[in-house]
């Protein structure tokens, strides 16, 4: 079912447009992020979700009751931020308790939600302690205890863990998922980090100039990317373009059969992990190693092949020098193509 429906959402900052035409379905119960680069809408949508600001036009919706006028307090969808805020002179118990206090809940309700929340977000032993006393993780739990005390409808997460080292940012990231499905809560989540996106999204919305590109599994945005931009967005440098006739594309890096049927203009689209070392052989692309970097699992070569630079990436038992000939494989046959 869907929770939260975005019809033709349009906003705009000072004659800026921010957000444009935006459509989104939000089914019950999952998990969506809302991933794009800096500056491309994310926050102002989430924003808008949550009551925080009116959209200048379109219509948003939670289940079949129209949102657009309704205050941020009775909506039912709260929102974490970067920031936190927690409050500082409240022990954690305090601020997990601090909404339903606010809503004149029993005190022995509050306790036992509290204690509950507490053994969900693992913060056993941390009850009396203030934000201060706090890892960035655990602050991370206790905002999120936090808003899940009041049990929302909808819980929005912008950013919420760019401020974690690495490792941190990991174990929030799987913890926050497992959280998410455990509790079965629709989550909206704001990244640009792709990452991030892919390993923890249901549906993953891409945002560029405040339009979204695509929305889809993270599996298919990944794979099948609908445009040039999407696929730029996830790291794709290989595109070939030519024509196809009778079951060959033809290119100025050769030619190289397919199934396709005969069209004037293709492009072929590759990810560096697309293309492989290989020996010489008919449909081989061949040229010199350019550029070679390191990066610990892999490394990342550019090959000049003609006019072209190739980008390939590979694992570090195959080691090639720069200068050195090398003959690529690339399968035309599973490869996304636009038209
Ligand atoms: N209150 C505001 N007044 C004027 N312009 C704004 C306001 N809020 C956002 N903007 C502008 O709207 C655009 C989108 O901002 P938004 O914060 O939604 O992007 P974002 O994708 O969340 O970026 P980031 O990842 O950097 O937070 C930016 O150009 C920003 O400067």
């Amino acid at each position: 079912m869907a929770i939260i429906y975005l019809k033709n959402i349009n906003k705009s900052y000072d004659n800026k447009v921010v957000l444009k035409d935006i459509n989104l379905i939000i089914n019950e119960g999952q998990l969506v992020v809302l991933l794009g680069p800096s500056g491309s809408g994310k926050t102002t949508l989430l924003h808008g979700i949550a009551g925080m600001i009116d959209f200048d036009q379109g219509d948003i919706f939670f289940g079949d009751q129209l949102m657009n006028h309704v205050s941020i307090d009775k909506r039912n969808a709260v929102l974490v931020d970067q920031n936190l805020l927690l409050f500082p002179h409240m022990t954690v118990e305090s601020n997990i308790a601090f909404g339903l206090k606010m809503r004149r809940v029993k005190k022995s309700v509050i306790k036992q939600k509290v204690d509950e929340l507490i053994r969900l977000l693992e913060l056993e032993g941390h009850e009396k302690k203030y934000p201060n006393e706090l890892s960035g993780g655990q602050m991370q739990r206790v905002a999120i205890a936090r808003a899940l005390a009041i049990e929302p409808e909808v819980l929005l997460l912008d950013e919420p863990f760019s401020k974690l080292d690495i490792m941190l940012r990991k174990n929030m990231q799987e913890f926050v998922r497992a959280l998410q499905k455990k509790l079965n809560i629709t989550l909206i989540m704001v990244t640009h980090d792709q990452e991030e996106a892919l390993s923890m999204a249901d549906q993953v919305a891409l945002l560029l100039y405040g339009e979204i590109k695509q929305y889809a599994s993270p599996n298919e945005i990944y794979e099948k990317p609908v445009s040039k931009e999407v696929a730029d967005f996830f790291g794709v440098r290989n595109y070939f373009e030519g024509k196809i006739i009778d079951g060959e594309f033809h290119s100025p890096l050769g030619r190289f059969s397919t199934h396709l049927s005969d069209c004037e203009k293709i492009t072929f689209m590759f990810r560096p992990e697309q293309i492989s070392f290989g020996e010489k052989q008919k449909d081989s692309i061949e040229g010199i190693v350019k550029r070679r970097v390191y990066s610990g699992d892999k490394v990342m070569y550019t090959i000049d092949v003609r006019d072209f630079e190739i980008y390939v990436s590979s694992f570090i038992h195959k080691d090639f020098k720069v200068g050195e000939e090398v003959a690529l494989q690339a399968n035309f046959d599973k490869a996304v193509y636009f038209i």
